[in-house]
């Protein structure tokens, strides 16, 4: 954690959920969040119902990715102005998955952060290397790469938080160990801070890959880890609830 941050906890629903996960939703609006920031990121489809459902609860609803334009002839995308329409206050952009299976460019990610400030949202902005570039050692050089291409040099603290997702750690089980992920996170806020200046040490950097309740709170205890990414564990109450009570605040 870094001192005065405070820590995000960010479920990632991915491609499931329909109306009948909104009671497991509902449960974890009814959770204890304490010092932590609790969001959930849905499906476009669930957003409006999800607001619906948790009536004021603090934990708050988010996208899984945007269009750069406000509207107009993109079939099947979704703008940023749309999600906050819904009721969301942040999207996810830039997601591993996103990168891959849609072919996204960091400069293509950097426009949809642009376009969630637009709609007055948050935007998570997703880095992280592949086994092949951990393997080559290559992982600070990519993450360096991604945050120069993929993070707007006007993002704010306010605005933006950043997700270290190591690409083999998603969904796999496996996690980096504590001193790569140590060395990651500050390889971020160095590259952060060259790119931003001030703004760098106010900003959230998550980690995301497998983390669940039992290795949360290891994970969440080193230095500049300001939150999590959660998938798998966030689609249940009782994971996502744990890891928040896991993390150490
Ligand atoms: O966005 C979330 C991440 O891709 C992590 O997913 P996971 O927790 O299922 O490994």
């Amino acid at each position: 954690m870094t001192p005065g941050i405070r820590p995000l906890i960010a479920g990632n629903w991915k491609m499931n959920g329909t109306a009948a996960s909104l009671g497991e939703l509902k449960a974890m609006s009814e959770g204890s969040f304490g010092q932590v920031e609790a969001l959930v990121c849905l499906p476009a489809t669930l957003i409006s119902r999800a607001v619906d459902a948790i009536g004021d609860a603090a934990l708050r609803i988010g996208g899984e990715d945007c269009h750069n334009a406000v509207s107009g002839a993109h079939t099947g995308d979704i703008s940023a102005e749309m999600l906050a329409d819904a009721g969301a206050t942040h999207v996810i952009v830039g997601h591993s998955e996103r990168r891959t299976d849609h072919g996204e460019s960091d400069a293509g990610v950097a426009a949809k952060a642009e376009a969630a400030w637009r709609a007055g949202l948050v935007a998570i902005i997703c880095i992280g290397e592949t086994k092949a570039e951990r393997q080559a050692g290559e992982t600070l050089a990519v993450l360096s790469r991604q945050i120069a291409g993929s993070v707007p040099k006007e993002a704010l603290a306010a605005n933006t938080v950043i997700a270290y997702e190591p690409v083999w750690a998603i969904g796999t089980g496996l996690t980096p160990t504590i001193d790569d992920v140590a060395e990651a996170h500050a390889h971020i806020r160095r590259e952060l801070g060259l790119l931003l200046g001030g703004e760098a040490g106010k900003m959230r950097i998550l980690y995301g890959g497998s983390v669940k309740p039992s290795n949360a709170t290891e994970l969440l205890n080193v230095e500049h880890v300001d939150g999590a990414l959660v998938g798998g564990a966030s689609l249940k109450a009782v994971d996502f609830l744990g890891i928040i009570a896991a993390c150490p605040v």
